[in-house]
């Protein structure tokens, strides 16, 4: 089992921009019913078939051999594979370690751009510290997902002391520079370079979509992740 960040006490947004939780929050709004993320792709393949649910999974980028899915937030929209009312497990290289990293906090829920307006409500709702795990690249640090932070904490700032820490200020400082022109500031990192090698410009300016699903929020039950409706998240 990966090592546990300390987020006891602590609510968890966790964020992987590109592309793990903009195609995690795309599937569940495409009416699949859960989806198990998980670390390893043994462990997908293994679910699958106790499950009998669809297997997504990814590493460098490139869709894994023998799943029915790759990493591509597209794979639920494109109609190719009938994804309603099916589950999903799901393996990637940096999105879904992070998800399972974080399952010590209080709560986890899934942020990506597509879904920010439902992360937001359920963020103000919370009584307790909000941290924003991004996901990155191998462990490094990546433009896109602080940037999202930045996103966040802008729309909190009513109701949160953005300026508690230097990482949400810097965060913040990013996305003032990046949101007149997310797609061209995002054109600089180095993921989406490596999609652009990989030929997914199209996820790229998916996933930078703000509010495309404003009302799908995936949170952590059990071993799994659901669908909070958002006029639930709203009253907790
Ligand atoms: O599929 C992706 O976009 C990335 C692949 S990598 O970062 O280029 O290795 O995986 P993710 O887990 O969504 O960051
Ligand atoms: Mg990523």
């Amino acid at each position: 089992m990966l090592p546990l960040y300390d987020l006891r006490g602590r609510v968890a947004v966790v964020v992987d921009i590109l592309r793990a939780t903009s195609s995690i929050v795309t599937a569940l709004a495409s009416g699949v019913t859960h989806v198990f993320p998980v670390a390893e792709l043994a462990e997908c393949q293994a679910l699958g078939a106790q499950h009998g649910c669809l297997t997504a999974a990814e590493r460098d980028g490139r869709a894994a051999e023998g799943f029915d899915l790759g990493n591509s937030p597209f794979g639920y929209l494109d109609g190719v594979l009938p994804v309603r009312g099916r589950a999903v497990a799901i393996s990637t290289t940096n999105g879904t370690q992070a998800l399972r990293r974080s399952l010590a906090a209080d709560a986890v829920v899934v942020g990506a751009f597509l879904n920010l307006g439902a992360v937001v409500e359920f963020a103000r709702a919370q009584q307790k510290d909000v941290v924003v795990v991004c996901a990155g690249w191998k462990g490094k640090f990546c433009l896109e997902d602080t940037v999202f932070g930045g996103a966040l904490a802008e729309r909190l700032a009513d109701s949160f002391d953005v300026s508690s820490s230097d990482a949400t200020l810097a965060a913040l400082h990013l996305w003032q520079q990046a949101k007149g022109d997310l797609h061209g500031y995002l054109l600089q990192s180095a993921h989406v370079r490596r999609l652009n090698s990989l030929e997914a410009n199209k996820d790229f300016a998916f996933c930078l979509r703000v509010d495309e699903y404003p009302a799908v929020l995936p949170i952590w039950r059990e071993d799994r992740l659901v669908a909070l409706q958002h006029e639930v998240a709203r009253t907790l």
